[in-house]
């Protein structure tokens, strides 16, 4: 059978006949202008054709077939009081109001997001955990540190001598070899008195030219920030 354009066809009702198959296309190329679709008890089946979303319908009623699969949700079928769908088999998904069981293969995907956020969840906070935990032993480990240099806060040990080359100069008579006291591989050691008298020092003048000096002069630092000399 073949209809041509109807385009001004407003309300169609073909229920009650012994219909089968699928939904014919030629409504959507040849019934633009359909606002009423009766397809009731035809006995038409398969997935419900997405094309009846696009055209204007205001009612469509698809009581009584063997509709199945996932309902469309746009259109008509956005409208819950301008659809029938009663005794349809098998019809899921659609929009909420319709309440048709939600379509078995968009489930697992639903699930399967759900179930991935299950388990990042745990994830996420034992990192968080772990990050929470590295951090308090940082701050344990650099409090301890603190505590434990002897620099700052050891009470025999709890200032920085602060001397200028002048000072070590008169200290040590210009480095006179009165104050001499000895050589080692990179410097050269004098006696001398700081605070008018009251403080005795040796004075270690280390030779930078010569190589290897100032690494030795950095290992001899990081030894003397651990010991304690009486002299030092
Ligand atoms: N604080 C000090 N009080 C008294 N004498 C010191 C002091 N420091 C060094 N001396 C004397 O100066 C000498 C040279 O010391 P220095 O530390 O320059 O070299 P070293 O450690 O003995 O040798 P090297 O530089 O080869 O390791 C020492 O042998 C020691 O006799």
């Amino acid at each position: 059978m073949e209809i041509g354009p109807l385009n001004n066809l407003g309300k169609l009702d073909v229920s009650n006949n012994m219909l089968s198959g699928k939904i014919p296309s030629i409504i959507y190329s040849s019934l633009r202008g359909l606002e009423k679709l009766d397809l009731s008890r035809t006995n038409f089946s398969g997935q419900n054709p997405r094309f009846l979303q696009q055209i204007s319908l205001k009612k469509l009623n698809l009581s009584l077939n063997q509709f199945e699969g996932q309902f469309p949700t746009e259109g008509v079928f956005s409208n819950a009081t301008a659809i029938s769908i009663t005794v349809n088999k098998n019809l899921c998904g659609g929009i909420p109001e319709l309440k048709l069981p939600t379509c078995p293969n968009t489930e697992p995907k639903g699930r399967d997001k759900s179930s991935s956020i299950k388990l990042m969840i745990p994830l996420l906070s034992g990192l968080l955990a772990q990050v929470l935990i590295m951090y308090l032993v940082i701050i344990f480990r650099l409090k301890k540190a603190k505590k434990e240099s002897p620099l700052i806060s050891s009470p025999t040990w709890g200032f920085l001598l602060r001397v200028t080359h002048e000072n070590l100069f008169s200290a040590t008579n210009g480095f006179s070899s009165a104050n001499f006291i000895g050589n080692g591989s990179f410097s050269s050691i004098y006696e001398g008195v700081l605070d008018l008298g009251e403080r005795l020092v040796a004075v270690k003048v280390i030779n930078i030219d010569q190589r290897g000096a100032f690494k030795s002069f950095m290992s001899e630092c990081e030894a003397l920030r651990n010991i304690r000399h009486r002299n030092h």
